[in-house]
């Protein structure tokens, strides 16, 4: 059969017929879309692993574990950083077959921002809580913002396998400290697979379905958009009124730009191509789109024949709290590092950057990230998927400037600090954290509190778990706040945190200098209190990092014209073949190799080389 024209398709016709006459879309009724939100480790992915077998999208040997944790780092790190989407197909116990969008959301504190996305592209949430652990810091954050987007919320708890599992005081807790009817929470083992099937069930009965217009004007949320090597640059859409058709002319809201479509599909969790997507569907178009500029994140896509005339909400803007300089290895690399800057900005909108010069490093780029974990996977991403070696410089937040001129700035870069005589004051930004703790461990978390300039503002009890809310320093949380606070609590600590204001404070550029020549790169900011301590520790790290030259070295740390701390390297003169006299040409030759391979890892600062590893040692300060 013949496809009817676009313009006498009637709504009714072509909510069901395709180009080719097949019928596709599935009605509103029948579609559930949802999230699935956690604290990190309480089982997510595993529980999205079990969905999607358990509903046939994979077969048994093209499940491989974890398979919305797609990145090579996600795997590693068991982490997922980029929230995905799956449809599924469920045939449920009244008879019908219902499509089923899971979006797997991050736990981690620096993506909340990804999980603000998903939401808005679901109309609900399954909870997961750990039922050997409890409702944690990133639960209550999580489910905060879920309710906030408006969610209706299934809870799920998972791990009843483990013999620790307690779900009868869970869902006490999820009721007292979160205020959600657990009474029906769905008790599941992710793991074994135990009780998916009323995981799927609760799904289809509980949430509501969603609503569009099928006749309305095109309006699609633009939620996601990335690069790939082979399409180019896929956008992931929830079509909210309207459809979504290949061929079709597209307009991005914001922007104004005007593409062709050219592919649509769902994932499932493969991409499998589609002719449209109608209201309430998630997936994904290609448009042969090249900008960047062209997919933001959040934009409206709308027909530009029939656009509409008015936007969806969108999202609010991502900020970023921690930046530091990235500079290639090799300067050759600069337009290398360029163009892989602009393919991970594409895979990953809450990362912002721009040029910068260094007059120790050369030309390279200022970034700007969610947190110190959003940095490092950045980094590792750009090294693994790139082939890029970079030099990191020290985090720094941004800092907020007036001079004495009355002028204000923001601080990005703690190199660009005009000097002490021209600035009135410096304010710095503070968080407001939530800690949850065993009561064991809140001696040594509130001793952290205050060795980090932390006022108390709450201390209350959740169960047998301590909540302590904090107004901390941001700048005393950015390095290593997150790890000391595991490391104290030997895991059990949960910690979320959100931007509160800006304060003035009594703060120091401290700068490095190696042979007495300033290390921009390394200069850092910190308060006045801890400079000292923190200058001594970084000199004493950079003593056993900068490798032995033929003449002595002298590290310092200053702040202004004032030595606040010293280190001096020794003179040794070395010939590293010295030791293989002897004929063995090849030892020989395989240790000048090694020797190669050292150097290009580091940076020349006058006569001194300066190894990688020493500006990545300045983000792991402890101090
Ligand atoms: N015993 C037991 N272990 C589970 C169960 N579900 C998940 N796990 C384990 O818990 C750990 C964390 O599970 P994930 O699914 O990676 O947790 P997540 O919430 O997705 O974590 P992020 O992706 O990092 O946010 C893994 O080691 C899982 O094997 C369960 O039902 N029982």
């Amino acid at each position: 059969m013949k496809p009817p024209a676009q313009s006498d398709r009637s709504a009714d016709t072509a909510r069901f017929f395709d180009y080719d006459g097949s019928m596709t879309s599935t009605p509103t009724e029948l579609i559930r879309n949802f999230s699935i939100i956690a604290h990190i480790d309480h089982g997510k992915s595993t529980l999205a692993d079990r969905l999607i077998q358990a509903t046939g999208a994979l077969t048994a040997r093209e499940m491989t574990e974890q398979v919305l944790d797609n990145m090579d780092i996600e795997k590693e790190r068991g982490i997922t950083i980029k929230a995905q989407t799956v449809r599924l197909s469920y045939p449920a116990k009244d008879g019908k077959t219902y499509i089923l969008n899971l979006m797997d959301t991050p736990g981690h504190v620096d993506f909340a921002y990804e999980v603000s996305r998903s939401l808005a592209a679901c109309e609900g949430s399954l909870l997961v809580v750990d039922a050997s652990q409890g409702v944690e810091a990133q639960t209550l954050a999580n489910v905060y913002q879920a309710i906030d987007a408006n969610h209706e919320i299934v809870p799920v708890l998972n791990k009843i396998d483990l013999p620790a599992a307690e779900p009868d005081r869970v869902k006490q807790q999820i009721e007292d400290v979160i205020g959600l009817d657990a009474s029906d929470a769905v008790e599941i083992s992710a793991k074994t697979g135990l009780n998916i099937e009323a995981v799927l069930e609760a799904l289809v009965t509980r949430l509501p379905p969603p609503v569009g217009d099928d006749t309305a004007p095109l309006t699609a949320l633009l939620v996601d958009s990335w690069y790939d090597q082979y399409l180019g640059v896929i956008i992931l859409v929830r079509i909210k009124n309207g459809r979504l058709r290949k061929g079709m002319r597209i307009r991005m809201m914001s922007s104004g730009a005007v593409h062709t479509v050219e592919q649509v599909g769902v994932f499932a969790p493969k991409l499998r191509p589609e002719p449209d997507l109608g209201p309430g569907e998630i997936g994904f178009i290609t448009a042969a789109i090249k900008t960047v500029a062209d997919c933001n994140v959040g934009d409206t896509i709308t027909d530009d024949r029939h656009p509409a005339t008015e936007a969806l909400p969108g999202f609010k803007p991502s900020i970023p709290v921690v930046w530091c300089g990235l500079y290639p290895v090799e300067a050759d690399d600069f337009e290398k590092l360029r163009e892989s800057l602009g393919r991970l900005r594409l895979n990953d909108a809450s990362f912002h950057y721009e040029a910068e010069t260094s007059a120790a490093l050369g030309f390279g780029f200022r970034c700007g990230f969610l947190g110190l974990l959003h940095l490092e996977i950045v980094q590792e991403r750009l090294s693994r998927e790139f082939d890029l070696d970079l030099i990191a410089t020290a985090p720094s937040v941004v800092y907020r400037l007036t001079k004495t001129n009355g002028e204000t700035m923001d601080l990005h870069n703690p190199a660009d600090m005009p000097d002490g005589s021209l600035i009135d004051h410096i304010e710095e930004p503070w968080i407001k954290a939530t800690i949850l703790v065993p009561d064991d461990y809140l001696g040594a978390v509130l001793t952290l509190c205050n060795e980090r300039r932390g006022h108390q503002v709450d201390l209350t009890y959740v169960g047998n778990r301590a909540m302590a809310v904090y107004r901390l320093p941001l700048n005393e949380v950015v390095f290593d706040f997150y790890d000391r606070l595991k490391s104290i609590s030997r895991g059990y600590a949960s910690f979320d945190y959100q931007m509160d204001n800006y304060l003035e404070s009594d703060l120091a550029k401290i700068s490095i200098l190696v042979n007495l020549e300033p290390v921009d790169a390394l200069s850092f900011i910190a308060h006045k209190s801890v400079a000292e301590t923190r200058g001594r520790a970084i000199c004493a790290k950079l003593k056993d990092l900068i490798p032995k030259q033929l003449f002595k070295i002298a590290i310092q740390a200053a702040i202004g014209g004032r030595v606040i701390a010293r280190e001096t390297i020794s003179a040794l003169s070395k010939d590293v073949t010295a030791k293989c006299y002897g004929g063995d040409i090849s030892r020989k030759r395989k240790l000048l190799d090694k020797q190669k391979e050292g150097k290009k890892r580091m940076r020349q600062f006058g006569k001194v080389e300066i190894p990688q590893s020493a500006f990545l040692a300045a983000l792991k300060m402890d101090a």
